[in-house]
């Protein structure tokens, strides 16, 4: 009998004793919790009776409302105390199913006992609070488990690095409170028991892995120095579960000042907003914020501009077959680039001395203050001043020259005939202030006068509204056309004109006037304005995750830098999978140049998929040797050359069947572009009515058939993947050889690749033995 067998009942004693206390703790809980929650329904009810109302004198009225501010302290006090109970009663209950996954047995040096910590997904106390149970995988003392094998160990407690020894680590297996399994482990966590989480079906909603978070992973997780943390990982690598987890990680080990408002995600698509949406709770922690980049340039332009967005972008150069020669995808190209980031900023800082272009400040079609006369005035002001402060001193003597326009117009005539046209309010209004002016007065006798003298200046001051709101907006500042100077043959902006600049300066000034901004101009241009008018500084967040980080270019992480000055940023992403043009820019924060001002983390091993199809896909990869594949076993990925679409529509029906029968719950045929998988999804109709078509709006999706192109299938994983036409015609460049390979590693156990006439020469580059290979000619298929 081993040690283990021997250690069993009396594991499984431990297992009952927590689960009672679990259980005890819950009937605890319920009974508070439904106590404060009849407190909370009388308070409301009786809300009114314990406010003293007196509204007869100033000083009863102050009273008044201060009672009713206390009494709503006091109700909205006791609503925050049931909430956290209620989530407190959910972690329970989630330990009562599984109240802890690992254990070790530390012996700090100079003592000679052990203590046995055991872990799992929050902390529990025995009954006298006197000791833990179980210890929150997050404490200090937990990163032993995630750090060592059994052997020397030390952890960082609050104030003091403590050593010793592990002298056993394991790993347990309980479901609905009863012990089911347990394996002692090395340094990788329960490779038995990542082999059975891994080859679970895929699901619509990402998992949380607390129970086998990796050492290399752990060190994502609680990373608390950098500034700047950059995590370049291979498909599969777990880096958004790490960084998920890091997030439930940080809003533990600082909850005195953080939450998760404080905490930002830019995600790659809407889908994959909602396939990590349960991660957090499911942890018991609320959800950080989530946003794509896309939504937040349209929040901040959109109401000015139509706004391309990044999808629309890269259909049109897949459509192209990212022909370099297209005046649209050079100007993708050269916007994304360092050298055009460089243009922008000399042009700002040449803005200080001259080109400032700005508006006419009409009012009513008369000429209140010419643009002449406001450049004159911007560059008479201190040099020294930043544009934005410029802009806002401008601002200010504008709002000054609209005072005296109140005055002076005041007594126009059309003034007072647009006094008839006001509505009963201003009436009432008018005539209001009328009566507490003569409770004051009471000789006064000359009520018509003054009437019309309120009005009128009413009806001046409701006009001029909406100019004063454009001021304060900085409207009569040109924006576009002061940008649009950057597309022009003016030599000292370049050393050597970028490919079809005519055309891309055309383009360009006559989308931007026409208030369109293509998805390469967008950032340039919000920068560009908010490096004049200045950024709207957002200082309460203290954390950016960014994932697929890799797809950003210079100028999006420059802005959300200035946006966003206090917080620390995560940058998750695979250089492997940049599938923009802006990515493949030596400038990408993923590329490998050391870069200062980062840590660095680097993740080798692939965890979604088998290993054939981690070898199959690493094979055409470069730096693909340095991949790691997860010992887990499946059938090598087939692929199958056809020479036409009719066959290769057959091939596909043949592999969801397949799919079907091997009870696989999420399976996706995976295409270049939007167009493909429109028109594969009409014809995949007719046998699998049941089959989903994902676009750029699909923010969930279900189970069963999927048909989505590669790029919006980032982030996400599935049973089975089918890829759609992997010829040679399809998949030539780097971005679409990256976007092949991103295809192919949503796969966790099934691949299926097709290809219509040659294959891509990347494929072509995978050894023999990585793949099993079919041809089917039509003649074939004729007999
Ligand atoms: N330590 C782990 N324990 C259990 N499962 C894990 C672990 N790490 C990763 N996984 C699983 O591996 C799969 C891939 O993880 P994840 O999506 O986080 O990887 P990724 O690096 O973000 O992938 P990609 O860049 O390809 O989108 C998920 O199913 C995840 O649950």
């Amino acid at each position: 009998m081993d040690e283990k067998e021997k250690d069993w009942p009396e594991e499984e004693k431990r297992v009952e004793l927590v689960v009672r206390q679990v259980k005890k703790s819950i009937k605890k809980l319920s009974k508070y919790a439904k106590t404060l929650k009849n407190r909370v329904i009388d308070i409301r009810k009786d809300f009114w009776d314990d406010v003293t109302v007196n509204l007869s004198e100033m000083d009863d009225i102050i009273e008044t409302q201060a009672s009713l501010k206390q009494q709503a302290e006091f109700l909205s006090e006791r609503e925050r105390s049931h909430g956290q109970l209620s989530k407190q009663l959910d972690k329970l209950e989630r330990m009562r199913d599984t109240p802890y996954f690992g254990r070790i047995d530390f012996v700090e040096n100079d003592q000679n006992v052990y203590d046995s910590i055991y872990i799992g997904t929050t902390s529990l106390m025995d009954e006298q609070e006197n000791e833990f149970l179980v210890y929150d995988w997050r404490a200090p003392i937990a990163s032993l488990y995630y750090d060592y094998p059994p052997g020397p160990a030390k952890y960082q407690a609050i104030d003091e690095e403590i050593e010793g020894e592990i002298t056993l680590k394991r790993q347990y297996v309980i479901r609905q409170g009863e012990l089911k399994g347990m394996f002692d482990t090395g340094l990788t966590i329960g490779d038995h028991l990542l082999q059975s989480v891994l080859g679970k079906s895929a699901d619509t909603q990402m998992k949380s892995i607390v129970a086998t978070i990796q050492q290399e992973q752990n060190k994502i997780i609680r990373n608390e120095r950098s500034k700047m943390l950059v995590v370049q990982g291979v498909a599969g690598s777990g880096k958004t579960s790490a960084a998920l987890q890091r997030v439930a990680y940080l809003l533990y080990r600082y909850r005195e000042q953080l939450t998760s408002d404080q905490i930002i995600l830019f995600s790659p698509n809407p889908l994959f907003n909602s396939y990590v949406s349960t991660v957090l709770p499911e942890l018991g922690e609320d959800n950080m914020k989530q946003t794509t980049f896309y939504h937040y340039i349209e929040q901040q332009l959109g109401n000015r501009f139509v706004i391309e967005s990044p999808f629309d972008q890269i259909e049109y150069y897949l459509q192209k077959n990212g022909e370099l020669k297209d005046p649209r995808i050079a100007s993708m190209s050269f916007k994304a680039s360092l050298a055009f980031k460089e243009q922008v900023d000399h042009l700002l800082e040449r803005l200080k001395r001259d080109g400032m272009t700005f508006r006419n400040v009409r009012f009513r079609g008369d000429l209140i203050v010419g643009k002449e006369k406001i450049r004159n005035y911007f560059y008479a002001l201190p040099s020294s001043l930043s544009i934005p402060v410029r802009l806002e001193k401008v601002m200010q003597w504008l709002l000054k020259e609209l005072k005296k326009i109140e005055k002076t117009e005041e007594m126009a005539d059309w003034v007072l005939e647009e006094t008839q046209l006001l509505d009963k309010d201003d009436y009432q209004e008018a005539f209001q202030s009328l009566e507490e002016e003569y409770a004051y007065q009471s000789d006064v006798f000359d009520d018509r006068n003054r009437e019309e003298a309120i009005l009128r200046k009413k009806v001046i001051k409701q006009k001029l509204h909406p100019l004063r709101k454009k001021i304060k907006r900085f409207h009569f500042f040109d924006v576009k056309n002061t940008y649009i100077q950057l597309f022009s043959n003016q030599t000292d902006q370049h050393d050597v004109f970028p490919d079809h600049w005519d055309l891309m300066c055309q383009d360009t000034k006559s989308n931007i006037r026409e208030n369109f901004l293509t998805w390469e101009d967008a950032t340039p241009f919000l920068y560009f304005e908010r490096m004049c008018i200045g950024f709207h500084e957002n200082r309460s967040i203290q954390h950016i995750f960014v994932d697929e980080a890799q797809d950003y270019s210079v100028f999006q992480l420059a802005y959300l830098q200035k946006v966003y000055p206090n917080s620390r940023m995560t940058l998750l992403g695979d250089i492997n999978q940049a599938i923009y043009l802006h990515s493949l820019e030596d400038v990408n924060p993923l590329s490998p140049e050391e870069k200062g001002g980062q840590e660095r983390i680097t993740l080798l091993r692939s965890y979604r998929s088998t290993r054939p199809i981690v070898e199959f896909t690493k094979s055409w990869m470069p730096n693909g040797e340095k991949i790691e594949s997860f010992h887990r076993s499946g059938r090598l990925p087939d692929v199958i050359e056809v020479d036409n679409r009719d066959i290769a529509l057959d091939k596909v029906i043949t592999a969801m069947e397949n799919d079907q029968q091997n009870d696989y719950k999420t399976i996706a045929v995976i295409t270049k572009t939007m167009k493909q998988s429109r028109s594969l999804y009409q014809q995949l109709k007719r046998s699998f009515p049941e089959v989903t078509l994902i676009d750029f709006d699909t923010h969930t999706y279900q189970k069963g058939f999927n048909v989505i192109p590669a790029y919006l299938a980032k982030g996400i994983e599935f049973d089975s993947v089918i890829v759609w036409d992997a010829s040679r015609e399809q998949y030539q460049d780097e971005l679409e050889r990256n976007l092949l390979y991103t295809a192919c590693t949503r796969a966790m156990h099934e691949l299926t690749v097709i290809s219509i006439g040659e294959l891509s020469d990347y494929i072509r580059k995978a050894p023999r033995e990585t793949f099993t290979c079919y041809k089917v000619h039509a003649i074939e298929k004729q007999k």
